[in-house]
């Protein structure tokens, strides 16, 4: 990592009411008083005059000054809030670039300084992320936990139960010259299931993928079966070309939106038919087919039971009156009145929310997931073995899974929490 002096707008685009600038690095403080004359007090909101290298007013600004390492960065931290005109702060920025040793920052470099210093461990930074990026309420939900260090807490609550565990082996060993002592007590073991289940029920939830690409429908069946109407009914949009011609609907049409704070996928589908489709409606066919692999929910559209297994028999165009009835249907609509599609739209939120991740609980990405896996995994086989040594071995490749998820490298302090766990004399 360089030790240059980083800066960039944190806020939004400009214009905007304010724009606010950080500073983060060594330099940060005489470029402050470069700018500003002098620094407020540490964490004190103050006005000052911001002036460029030849003394010209560039704005009048509030001055945040935060000394490392007990700021956001670790590092020294200075924020101008400006106001938030192009002008404004493009001057601001050049006057600071112009300063040897600043430069402006790095996509998310604050942020993995905060990582660099310990501000933040991984999970945190990855919740920060993702945070972020949230566009509805439950991911907002979830990541706001992550980055406010649920999992991080988790981490190290498990690693503190690996680290007592493994005192409990450690001591075995220490006595297993003596006759039958190279035993684990009866209450290792619950532990040590007890600590498997909880594990087990981690992995067991929903994922933050799910959360991030939000939940799959896919509407099919047969051509003019009135999907394309209603993809457009239930994404209140024109995305969908509708017609009276079988084959209308060729490419994958994907629209997503948020109901109720719940993200849905909605994908329409060109008809599927064995026979009479020209070449660029049997791609499409094909690709539908790929879209039902890949769906959460499958809307069928098509005759009863004709369908993929487990998906919805949707019976439309309800308006209509000699149409053929489904006996399992579970939705009734017709795209032409709206009859049903409320009430639709609420069986899918209500399904759709309960296979995403709780709101506010914390949702493990893949990197996580793989890595609390790991974990889980390393218990089972601990559990699996009775040679003290063995057992040993199997709870260090959990906690390395563990030092890994909260992106710990070094190991030394893991040796310190085991010794420090160890009062039986030694
Ligand atoms: N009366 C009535 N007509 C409908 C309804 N839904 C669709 N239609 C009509 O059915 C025809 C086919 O509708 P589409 O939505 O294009 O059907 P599709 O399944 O997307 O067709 P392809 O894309 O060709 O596979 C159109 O003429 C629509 O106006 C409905 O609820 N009521
Ligand atoms: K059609
Ligand atoms: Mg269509």
């Amino acid at each position: 990592m360089s030790d240059d002096t980083i800066f960039a707008l944190s806020s939004g685009a400009p214009p905007a009411a304010i724009g606010v600038i950080r500073i983060s690095g060594s330099g940060a403080g005489d470029a402050g008083r470069a700018l500003a004359g002098d620094l407020p007090e540490p964490r004190r909101a103050a006005v000052r005059s911001l002036r460029n290298s030849e003394g010209e007013l560039l704005d009048e600004a509030l001055v945040l000054w935060f000394p490392g390492p007990g700021s956001a960065t670790g590092e020294d931290l200075l924020e101008f809030h400006c106001h938030g005109g192009r002008a404004i702060v493009a001057a601001v920025k050049r006057t600071l670039a112009s300063r040897v040793g600043l430069r402006e920052a790095e996509p998310g470099e604050f942020t993995r300084r905060a990582f660099a210093n310990g501000r933040i461990d991984l999970a945190e930074a990855e919740g920060l992320a993702d945070l972020l990026e949230a566009e509805t309420e439950l991911q907002r939900a979830s990541a706001l936990a992550m980055a406010g260090g649920t999992l991080s807490r988790q981490a190290n609550l498990w690693r503190e139960e690996l680290l007592a565990l493994s005192a409990i082996v450690e001591a075995s060993l220490d006595f297993s010259d003596e006759d039958d002592v190279d035993e684990l007590p009866p209450s290792f073991t619950s532990r040590l299931r007890e600590f498997s289940g909880e594990v087990a029920q981690w992995l067991s939830r929903p994922t933050a993928e799910r959360l991030k690409d939000g939940y799959r429908i896919v509407l099919a069946g047969p051509p003019n079966a009135g999907k394309s109407s209603l993809f457009n009914a239930l994404t209140e949009s024109q995305g969908a070309i509708i017609s009276p011609h079988a084959g209308t609907t060729r490419d994958l049409i994907e629209r997503s939106v948020a109901i109720s704070g719940v993200p849905l996928t909605f994908v329409d589908t060109a008809g599927l038919r064995e026979e009479g489709a020209e070449e660029i409606e049997a791609i499409g066919i094909a690709r539908a087919r790929d879209a039902l692999e890949t769906a959460d929910c499958v809307l069928w559209l098509g005759e009863e039971g004709q369908g993929p297994p487990q998906a919805w028999e949707i019976e439309t165009k309800v308006d209509l009156p000699d149409r053929p009835g489904k006996a399992s249907a579970v939705s009734r609509v017709s795209a032409e009145t709206g009859s049903g599609i409320g009430e639709l739209v609420e069986k899918l939120v209500r399904t759709a929310r309960d296979a995403m991740p709780r709101p506010g609980e914390t949702a493990l990405n893949r990197r996580q997931r793989r890595l609390v896996s790991e974990l889980g995994i390393a218990l089972a086989g601990a559990g699996r073995v009775s040679d003290p040594l063995l057992v040993a071995e199997r709870l260090r490749t959990g906690r390395l899974a563990l030092d890994a998820l909260v992106g710990r490298t070094s190991t030394e302090d893991m040796l310190d929490g085991l010794f420090g766990r160890f009062c039986i004399g030694k």
